[in-house]
């Protein structure tokens, strides 16, 4: 488990304090952790490091500590949130719990009166190169696996890369997210950063809510995609997964018999909105250890599907994870890490996955890969 050295909550982000705000903070080589839940958005400023160092977070597990001041009036600072971030590659959770001593520490108070306006000019330039060959072979070998019995369903992930212009900056990048995919909830983990179109679970009291997403087609596409029988099949799988994960946890689990349509702006998703009761002493955390890797970026069965990602893929790093947060009392959202980039040498380097089955196509699900991906670059290209 690590902790944030810091972790403030921009009350009302407009795209202007959210760019100022990051942008200051990249500007002085500041380390950020950034997660939008509960209608906020969440900044843990500083390097995260080992829980078990702090002599005030001993416990094991999430533990919570309270404290809270009002800043200014669009500026305020909780000490207890906790992010989690599980980890697709090794079946883990890290909790990044809030600390309440370092914000002001860091003076990351003066930065924040630092907002500027969303500067114009496109953040990407060159072409989008992607690793077509790679991701082909993948999904033959995803395919091959499923013929064989071994899994029924893997999601394959691919990486394209585009170089950044000289005005890139993380901050500008989540603002121009936000603004194309204002439903979408914006994260940035140890540099990877993206807007998630999908809420893995909330809990509110002793009400979990969930909305997994599996089945994409390009907007215009809704009809074939609700009557796809390899996207209902695809999507079915991921369900049946949670709900037994799940058993253990609620009482009722209420969803609709058949899948809805999700809008994700360019993309439409297969989706199926999930409630149920939870058990008394169930927390959010629980949940995610309970339900993570979902089968949405994983596969079925998850253990196999793991072992095969390991195999099959460099490591993932926090793509494909679970952000979010969590409050004293085990509540809040989370989402999944997914559709995101981060920059090396100059590059951004992008992933996004594919759910593969028996009746995959594998040119089709390179393509809906690839359409993953253009949705962010297409954010980051506008003028
Ligand atoms: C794994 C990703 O998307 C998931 C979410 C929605 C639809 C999906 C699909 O149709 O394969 C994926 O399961 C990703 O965007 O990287």
């Amino acid at each position: 488990m690590r902790f944030l050295a810091g972790l403030s909550m921009v009350g009302s982000f407009g795209a202007g304090l959210l760019y100022g705000f990051i942008t200051s903070l990249e500007a002085h080589h500041i380390p950020f952790q950034l997660v939008e839940a509960a209608g906020s958005l969440y900044v843990g400023v500083g390097q995260p490091v080992l829980c078990a160092s702090d002599p005030g977070i001993s416990q094991p597990g999430p533990c919570f500590l309270s404290s809270g001041f009002l800043v200014s009036e669009s500026f305020q600072v909780r000490s207890y949130p906790v992010v989690l971030v599980a980890g697709r590659d090794r079946l883990e959770v890290d909790v990044y719990e809030a600390h309440p001593r370092a914000a002001s520490e860091l003076g990351i108070f003066g930065l924040a009166s630092d907002v500027r306006i969303v500067a114009g000019g496109a953040l990407l330039q060159g072409d989008r190169v992607h690793d077509l060959e790679a991701t082909s072979r993948r999904i033959q070998l995803a395919k091959l696996a499923i013929d064989q019995g071994q899994l029924t369903k893997l999601v394959v992930a691919g990486h394209a890369t585009q170089e950044v212009t000289e005005r890139f900056s993380i901050g500008g990048a989540l603002s121009r997210l936000k603004k194309a995919h204002p439903a979408s909830h914006l994260y940035c983990v140890d540099g990877f950063f993206g807007a998630s179109p999908e809420l893995v679970a909330a809990k509110s009291g002793n009400l979990l809510s969930l909305r997994p997403l599996a089945g994409t087609a390009l907007r215009g596409g809704q009809v074939a995609l609700l009557n796809s029988s390899k996207d209902l099949f695809e999507h079915r799988l991921m369900v049946e997964q949670l709900c037994d994960d799940l058993g253990g946890f609620v009482k009722e689990l209420d969803r609709p018999a058949r899948p809805v349509l999700f809008d994700a702006g360019r993309l439409i998703h297969l989706a199926t909105p999930m409630r149920g009761r939870l058990l008394p002493g169930v927390t959010l955390a629980d949940v995610v250890l309970a339900i993570a890797p979902t089968a949405a970026v994983s596969g079925v069965p998850r253990i196999s599907a793991v072992e095969m990602l390991r195999e099959l893929e460099i490591f993932r790093g926090k793509y494909a994870g679970i952000v979010g947060l969590t409050d004293p009392f085990g509540d809040g959202e989370v989402y999944l890490s997914i559709r995101g980039a981060s920059v090396v040498d100059g590059r951004l380097d992008l992933v996004a996955g594919a759910g593969i089955v028996a009746d995959s196509q594998v040119d089709s699900e390179v393509a809906e890969i690839e359409a993953k991906i253009d949705v962010v670059t297409r954010a980051l290209s506008a003028r």
